[in-house]
């Protein structure tokens, strides 16, 4: 439903061109939900604007349900519902004015394509006269997924769409994503929490631009092939400093209340580090062997082309 073939993107500026976008391709099946993951700045909004017709690309080329989204911009614009980073909708409307605006430029009425939304239509019921400028998090998000549902289109494209959202909204809102999903709605979500990447079927991972790896959660985390140990001391912050300039080690992150850490030969002698690392004063030095998840996967990959920062 979502094909992208070398999309690249440059955006012009009087002194100096940013590249946003270097060659990007991907595909995205009839009830499929493909997860975009990556750092702020990856490009992941500059993708969804390209693929939903609202920028022209500098390189490449992309379809929609079949639809080139130059040359047929009308047909994709029909068919895709899409929700943008920033909460986009009407502040000063109410929730149903909201809704039936939305409903009135794709030609269709709240009554007709109702079944759709139902589900989410029903949590927002009772505020259904409220100003959408005066919802909740959660409540704007559904209320924003709503209005991108009501011409029931067949891709949806959501630009992170539980940032800065509830917990449980963030669970209730990914349950209805599976079911759009069941109800053969493809979907290309970008999110920056490694909890919903778990959530889709397959993700892209992406970085300055360029797509790094696509497969799908499990495969990704088991493509990691260092020797994965987690540290904690009390102080963490000299810890962080003290395992980094250490010569053996490969990378080291915070990740929770522990510091991921790789290292340069997977035969390291971890136990005669902490050793060293108590020696040079610090205290509750701990140390264990931990499975790799998606994110030190990612952390991997971006090591090998950064700084060693991630970043
Ligand atoms: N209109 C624009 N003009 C110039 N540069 C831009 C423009 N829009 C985005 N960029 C740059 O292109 C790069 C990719 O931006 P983009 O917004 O697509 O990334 P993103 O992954 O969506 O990040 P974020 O979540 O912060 O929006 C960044 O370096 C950004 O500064």
């Amino acid at each position: 439903m979502i094909v992208a073939e070398n999309i690249s993107m440059k955006y012009r500026q009087v002194l100096k061109e940013i590249v946003a976008l270097k060659e990007i391709s991907l595909e995205v099946k009839k009830g499929e939900v493909f997860g975009l993951i990556g750092p702020d700045g990856a490009g992941k909004s500059t993708l969804f604007r390209i693929l939903t017709t609202l920028l022209l690309p500098t390189g490449g080329r992309a379809s929609v349900g079949g639809f080139d989204v130059i040359d047929q911009y009308r047909e994709v614009r029909n068919i895709v519902g899409y929700m943008p980073g920033k909460f986009s909708l009407y502040q000063d409307l109410s929730v149903e004015e909201n809704l039936r605006f939305f409903a009135s430029v794709f030609d269709t009425t709240l009554q007709a394509n109702y079944d759709q939304i139902k589900d989410i239509y029903e949590q927002l019921a009772p505020f259904k006269n409220r100003k959408a400028g005066a919802l909740s998090g959660g409540m704007k998000q559904k209320l924003g997924l709503c209005c991108a549902l009501i011409h029931k289109p067949k891709v949806l494209f959501l630009d992170e769409p539980t940032t800065g959202v509830d917990p449980i909204s963030r669970k209730e809102f990914w349950d209805v994503l599976k079911r759009l999903s069941g109800d053969g709605i493809s979907v290309l979500v970008s999110t920056p929490y490694m909890d919903e990447a778990r959530l889709c079927d397959r993700i892209g991972l992406i970085f300055h631009g360029g797509m790094l790896a696509v497969d799908t959660p499990d495969r990704l985390s088991r493509k990691h092939d260092k020797k994965l140990v987690a540290f904690r001391a009390r102080d963490m912050y000299r810890l962080l400093r003290d395992i980094r300039e250490e010569p053996g080690v490969y990378s080291c992150f915070t990740f929770g209340d522990s510091l991921h850490t790789t290292f340069k030969e997977n035969d390291y002698p971890v136990e005669r580090f902490a050793a060293s690392l108590r020696g040079a004063g610090h205290t509750g030095v701990e140390w264990n062997e931990i499975e790799a998840g998606i994110e030190d996967y990612f952390m991997m990959l971006t090591n090998d082309t950064s700084d060693g920062t991630g970043y």
